[in-house]
């Protein structure tokens, strides 16, 4: 659909318009709770501010709006796999989900919150690197607090095994001043220093050099202290949390972030990843949710 066809079919005058950016498609929400935008490439939540509130989610000056890369910052969706992909195969990091145009399904207000839907399927891209009998539905409900629901089926013959993550990049204050409640005593694998697996210690996380740990079989709901607010993360059907920062020595690798930029956010995601991938029957379905809701420290 064009941005007239979309404005026509899903817009919602005054709350919910369809733009172009940079040759791509976003869409902009504004109600009394919050405001909000999301681009088609990636489902990309790029922005969401409660009213009266600050931005939730950080999003790099230096990102690249462009149809072959990712957008940094805000929650790209890694799927079908995260990182680099699995047994040296061919595949964009993260997977090819944040790299395509997905397709809007429904959007709605129902009192104050904005229920908006995204699909993928198969695309060219997808089915070149043998994902074929897949689809997804990214469920976003834009109010107070944001819930995100990614919903994974297998329409194909055989099992589908994926991984998955919202890589949320939190907007803070400063790093080094902030805490990271919900991993105390928490195992993890540190991909900052030859995939050891170490412990944190007994009180909130409080980073203090390039981060990259992966939390298996964690459930846990976490909260970021940031100066006089907090920001939790309470999730379902996730077994893994993952935090990252580059610091300087990551920052001055990635073209797309200021090398300024690392102490003004930290990465929680929520994901399925590694050890906790989801294996799909044929006809199965899985959902991993994500809620966020900001609180006074
Ligand atoms: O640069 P990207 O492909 O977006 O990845 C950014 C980061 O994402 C995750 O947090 C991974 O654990 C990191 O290893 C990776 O560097």
């Amino acid at each position: 659909m064009n941005l007239t066809e979309l404005n026509d079919h899903f817009g919602l005058s005054g709350v919910l318009t369809f733009e172009d950016h940079n040759g791509l498609t976003r869409l902009q929400v504004k109600t009394p709770a919050c405001t909000a935008t999301v681009y088609l490439h990636g489902a990309h939540l790029t922005h969401w501010q409660p009213t009266g509130a600050q931005p939730v989610l950080f999003l790099s000056d230096r990102s690249d709006f462009a149809p072959d890369k990712a957008i940094r910052g805000g929650i790209p969706v890694c799927f079908p796999w995260f990182g680099p992909r699995a047994g040296g195969k061919p595949g964009p990091s993260h997977g090819f989900a944040r790299i395509q145009p997905w397709e809007v399904a429904f959007a709605a207000l129902s009192g104050e919150n904005v229920h908006l839907t995204l699909t993928l399927g198969p695309t060219a891209l997808s089915r070149s690197l043998g994902f074929d009998g897949f689809r997804v539905a990214y469920e976003m409900v834009l109010g107070k607090k944001l819930t995100l629901r990614l919903t994974v089926a297998n329409y194909g013959e055989g099992m589908l095994k994926y991984e998955e993550a919202l890589h949320t990049y939190f907007s803070i204050g400063e790093v080094r001043r902030t805490t990271i409640a919900g991993l105390e005593s928490a195992l993890f694998v540190d991909k900052t220093d030859g995939l050891k697996e170490k412990e944190t210690p007994p009180e909130a996380l409080i980073l203090s050099g390039q981060t990259d740990r992966v939390f298996p079989e964690n459930v846990s709901s976490t909260t970021i202290g940031d100066g006089p607010r907090t920001i939790t993360i309470n999730k379902s059907n996730s077994a893994t949390t993952v935090v990252w920062n580059p610091w300087t020595e990551g920052s001055v690798t990635l073209k797309d972030l200021r090398p300024d930029a690392w102490p003004g956010f930290v990465c929680v995601e929520t994901a399925n990843t590694g050890e906790d991938a989801i294996t799909l029957a044929p006809n199965d379905a899985h959902t991993m949710q994500a809620e966020i809701t900001l609180g006074k420290a």
